[in-house]
């Protein structure tokens, strides 16, 4: 029973002795605990400093395996700890203010590193040891970090590559002296992945693997029943076919640079100064290179300065939002883009007055807004035509189809990224200041389908283009239209996808 009052009792205030005696343990033990969690939160924050330690910036963000770990962090490691601060110490580690990606950017990651390790032939083992095409990590990852990705990219459907992640995180695992990871944890979803991708024995096998770690396993036993049940059906009807791929047979191997042009093709191509097509070229000339002579594509080199391609990537960024195309998010485009007109800003005019003279005397009144694009994390554009196949072509514009189009590289990228003609195999790499240049369209207007191409998945670097496309309305009278395509047979295309 506690007194009413203790001043009036020796013995009464000999209970306060023990009260502040009881309270200084208690605040010892404070203290002590805090004290283990500082030396926690230290050891925590030493560990994410250090893979941070050095680091080129854009290299660090644009690697898809350290983009995955970054986002992975920011989006869970820090949450947990700002949880545990929050509760212990009522101090936020995280609030309304800081930038952070949400669940979708991390899907996203995954999906873009599936998406490389296909195009550019990656071996997961490889990129686990922090190897990239010749850059690299500061290190190895591990387990735990092998079973993010996998589970990340099985999140993502992409479940074939999720399961050679899944396979790597087991064989770290069982190197690890302690993994940060259970492995009934790593093979609870690795079976669901296999089964997912069809690998019915292999997802068999590995729920027993778990049933022998965890026998009571609930949602093992039953999956042990399903899988069985399919590799019976298999075995009766006979495997279910996977789908094919469908893209041009020779668009991944022009985007690994691996498609080489004969001689005697490359020793017609020339390079040469354009001093004619328009007045202003007699002063200062541009600098040409022939891509292709028929259909012709050229390449201009040094025609946007690096001070311009600043000042427009300054321009971008500040307006950049996830690409559209109509109003539905993109699938097929990973990239963020931004339409400036002169009114942004009068380098866009400037611009507008260059590409006139590349693109052989073409009234600028066609001329669409330049569309500054920057790709993500495997950021690619799939074969496609940039003119419309449909009638009215580009209603929403009302200027008639995209005749021709002008692309300026603003940036080199390191690997990857590529502008390719799978078509007519062959494939250009970006060279920040070149633009290049090429028609969509037959003189009677219909889609030269020659002029298939895509945008390659970036590998290592930021890549930036600007579009200018120049449309049908206006060229009346520069560009008299023909009946008849000259010597182009209109399905030269399809005879060439046949082969
Ligand atoms: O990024 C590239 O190389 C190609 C881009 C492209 O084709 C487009 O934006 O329409
Ligand atoms: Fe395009």
């Amino acid at each position: 029973q506690i007194p009413s009052e203790f001043y009036s009792s020796i013995q009464n205030m000999e209970l306060l002795l023990k009260s502040e005696l009881a309270i200084l343990d208690r605040l010892d033990k404070i203290i002590r605990l805090s004290e283990a969690r500082v030396s926690e939160l230290k050891r925590q924050r030493d560990s994410l400093r250090q893979d941070l330690e050095g680091v080129d910036s854009l290299e660090y963000v644009s690697n898809p395996v350290s983009a995955f770990l970054m986002t992975k962090r920011l989006l869970k490691d820090y949450q947990d700890i700002d949880a545990l601060i929050r509760k212990e110490l009522d101090v936020m580690l995280i609030d309304d203010t800081t930038v952070i990606p949400a669940t979708v950017d991390l899907l996203g990651v995954a999906e873009g590193l599936s998406r490389l390790q296909d195009l550019y032939l990656l071996e997961v083992e490889d990129m686990a040891d922090g190897y990239m095409y010749g850059y690299r990590l500061n290190r190895k990852l591990n387990a735990k970090e092998c079973y993010e990705i996998a589970l990340a990219m099985s999140q993502s459907t992409v479940f074939e590559n999720a399961n050679k992640w899944f396979r790597e995180a087991l064989r770290r695992w069982e190197a690890e002296k302690s993994p940060k990871v259970s492995k009934v944890e790593i093979l609870d979803y690795f079976t669901f992945s296999l089964f997912e991708d069809a690998e019915y024995q292999e997802a068999y096998d590995r729920t027993i693997d778990l049933l022998r770690l965890d026998p009571k396993n609930e949602g093992a036993l039953q999956k042990k029943e399903t899988f069985a049940m399919w590799l019976k059906f298999v075995e009766e009807n006979g495997p279910t076919p996977k789908e094919p791929k469908l893209s041009h047979p020779l668009y991944e191997p022009l985007c690994r640079g691996e498609v080489h042009r004969f001689a005697d093709e490359l020793s017609k191509l020339r390079c040469r100064l354009d001093t004619k097509t328009t007045p202003f070229l007699r002063l200062a000339p541009l600098k040409v290179e022939e891509v292709s002579l028929e259909p012709p594509i050229y390449l201009y080199h040094k025609v946007i300065s690096d001070e311009e391609i600043d000042k427009l990537i300054e321009l971008g960024k500040a307006r950049l939002n996830r690409a559209t195309v109509g109003q539905m998010v993109s699938q097929v485009r990973i990239s963020q883009n931004v339409w400036l007109s002169e009114e942004v800003d009068p380098l866009l005019g400037v611009l507008q007055r260059r590409t006139y003279d590349m693109s052989r005397g073409l009234s600028m009144q066609g001329f669409d807004m330049v569309q500054v694009n920057n790709y993500g994390i495997g950021g690619h554009n799939i074969p496609h035509y940039d003119c419309d196949s449909e009638y009215p072509p580009f209603p929403q514009f009302n200027m008639g189809n995209r005749l021709a189009t002008l692309m300026y590289y603003l940036s080199d990228v390191e690997v990857g990224g590529g502008t390719v003609f799978p078509r007519l195999s062959l494939g250009v790499f970006p060279i920040k200041g070149s633009a290049i240049f090429w028609h969509n369209v037959h003189h009677n207007g219909n889609v030269d389908e020659r002029m298939l191409h895509a945008g390659c998945p970036t590998l290592i670097g930021s890549k930036w283009v600007a579009n200018i496309w120049i449309h049908e309305y206006h060229q009346e009278f520069v560009l008299p239209c023909k009946l008849y395509a000259e010597n182009l047979p209109e399905d030269i295309g399809k005879e060439e996808d046949s082969n």
